[in-house]
C-alpha cells in the first residue's frame, strides 16, 4: 500500500453480540466470566485504499456488509479492529442518515449544515440553493419523520452534496428517487467527480455502478472476494448472481447458512496470526512484525467491551453509591451505619420547625 490514498482501510474487522433480549443484555454486561452470547463479525478483515479524486463502488448481496464498512469509514460506527485513516472531512448520504426525525426539513438543514462546520451566514446563503435541489415542496416545513424514503433521500442528499465534503458516502440513496431526481443526483455526482472529491458509492444497482464508479470492492459475507476495475468485477459479480440463482432452493440455503456460519465462528486471534505470518514473509528482516500488527489492530480502537476488571470496577461503584443513597435516605450517620448497620433499615425521622430540628425515633 502506498501513501497517497484519501481512505485507508486496513485489516477492519466488525464483531456484533446478537443480545436476543434486552436482560440478557445487561446479564452479559455485569457477568465477569465468558458468557454464551452468540457473536457475528459483519466484516472479517477488510483492507482497501481509495485514492483522492476516485469513486470507488461496494457491491454484494443484501447483508454482506457494505453498510457496516461505509459506516464505518464515516465515522458513524467504530471497528473492533484495524486501521481506518480518512484524509478529509466526510459527508454520508444513507435513506435518513443523520436526520432528526421530530425536527423539521429547514431545521435538519441548519443542524446538519453546522455540525459539518459552516456557519450560520454560509448557511443561508446556501440554503435556496439546498432547499431548490431537495424540491419537497411544503414538507420542509414538516416534521422528517413525516416523510416518504424518496423525500429523506432528496432532503440528505441537497444537504450532502451543498455542504462541499472533501469525501462523499453514498449508502443506496439513489435507489428511492424518481427519474428526474435520479439525474438530478447523478449530474451532481459528476460535478464532483470533476472537481476530484471522492466517492464511495454503495449500491445494488450495477447500472449505476458502472456509469459512476473508477474502481469496484466486491464485499462478500463480511470478506473482501474481489478489488479491481469495474467492468471486471461487475461481471465476476453478474457470474456469481448468475450462479446462485440457477442454485435448487436447499442449496441456496445451504450456502447461504454456511457463509453466515463462518461469520459467527470467525476467529479473531486466527486471523491476527495470520496476519503476522502474511508480514513476517514479506519483511523477513523486521522482527517488530508481531508487535506492530497488534498496534495496527488495536491501537486505534476504543474497545467497546468492558474488561472484568472495568466490570468489577463498575458494580463496586453502583453499590457503594446505591449504599450512600441509602444511607441518606435513612437519616443516620454513615458512622453509626457502620457500628449498627440494622440502622439502614430504621428509617431516622427529621422534624422541622421554624426554629430547630429535632430528631426523634
Ligand atoms: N447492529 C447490528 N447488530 C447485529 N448485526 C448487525 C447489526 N448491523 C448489521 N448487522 C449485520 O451485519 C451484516 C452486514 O450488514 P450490512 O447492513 O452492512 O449489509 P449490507 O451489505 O449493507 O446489506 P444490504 O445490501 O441489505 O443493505 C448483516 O448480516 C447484518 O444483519
Amino acid at each position: 500500500m502506498d501513501n497517497s490514498y484519501k481512505i485507508k482501510v486496513q485489516n477492519v474487522t466488525k464483531e456484533y453480540d446478537l443480545f436476543k433480549t434486552q436482560s440478557e443484555k445487561l446479564r452479559s454486561f455485569f457477568s465477569v466470566g465468558n458468557n454464551k452470547v452468540p457473536h457475528f463479525w459483519s466484516l472479517m478483515g477488510i483492507s482497501l485504499e481509495v485514492h483522492s479524486g476516485e469513486t470507488i463502488g461496494l457491491i454484494g448481496v443484501n447483508g454482506s456488509g457494505k453498510s457496516t464498512l461505509s459506516n464505518i469509514i464515516s465515522g458513524i460506527i467504530p471497528q473492533t479492529t484495524g486501521v481506518v485513516d480518512v484524509r478529509g472531512d466526510t459527508s454520508i448520504i444513507a435513506i435518513g442518515a443523520g436526520l432528526r426525525g421530530n425536527l423539521t426539513g429547514l431545521e435538519n438543514i441548519r443542524l446538519k449544515a453546522l455540525m459539518q462546520g459552516l456557519t450560520n451566514p454560509e448557511i443561508d446563503a446556501l440554503m435556496d440553493d439546498i432547499v431548490g435541489f431537495a424540491d419537497i415542496g411544503d414538507f420542509l416545513y414538516q416534521p422528517v419523520k413525516s416523510y416518504s424514503s424518496g423525500m429523506k433521500s432528496r432532503l440528505g442528499f441537497a444537504i450532502a452534496v451543498h455542504v462541499n465534503p472533501d469525501i462523499l458516502i453514498i449508502d443506496e440513496a439513489l435507489s428511492v428517487g424518481d427519474d428526474t431526481f435520479y439525474q438530478k443526483c447523478v449530474d451532481k455526482i459528476a460535478e464532483f467527480k470533476d472537481l476530484g472529491k471522492t466517492i464511495v458509492f454503495v449500491s445494488h444497482s450495477l447500472k449505476q455502478v458502472e456509469i459512476l464508479c473508477d474502481r469496484v470492492a466486491w464485499i462478500h459475507y463480511g470478506t473482501l472476494k474481489e478489488l479491481g476495475p469495474t467492468e471486471e468485477i461487475v461481471q465476476h459479480y453478474r457470474d456469481f448472481t448468475k450462479w446462485f440463482k440457477a442454485q435448487t432452493k436447499q442449496e441456496k440455503k445451504h450456502f447461504q447458512r454456511q457463509m453466515k456460519n463462518n461469520q459467527k465462528t470467525f476467529d479473531i486471534d486466527a486471523y491476527q496470526k495470520q496476519v503476522v505470518a502474511d508480514r513476517q514473509a514479506a519483511e523477513p528482516n523486521n522482527g517488530n512484525v508481531a508487535a506492530e500488527v497488534k498496534k495496527d489492530f488495536y491501537g486505534s480502537v476504543i474497545s467497546e467491551k468492558m474488561t472484568p476488571g472495568a466490570r468489577w470496577l463498575t458494580f463496586a461503584v453502583t453499590l457503594v453509591f446505591i449504599f450512600t443513597c441509602w444511607a441518606n435516605i435513612s437519616g443516620h450517620s454513615m458512622r453509626s451505619i457502620i457500628q449498627n448497620p440494622s440502622n439502614l433499615v430504621h428509617v431516622e425521622k427529621v422534624l422541622h420547625d421554624s426554629n430547630a430540628t429535632k430528631s426523634v425515633k
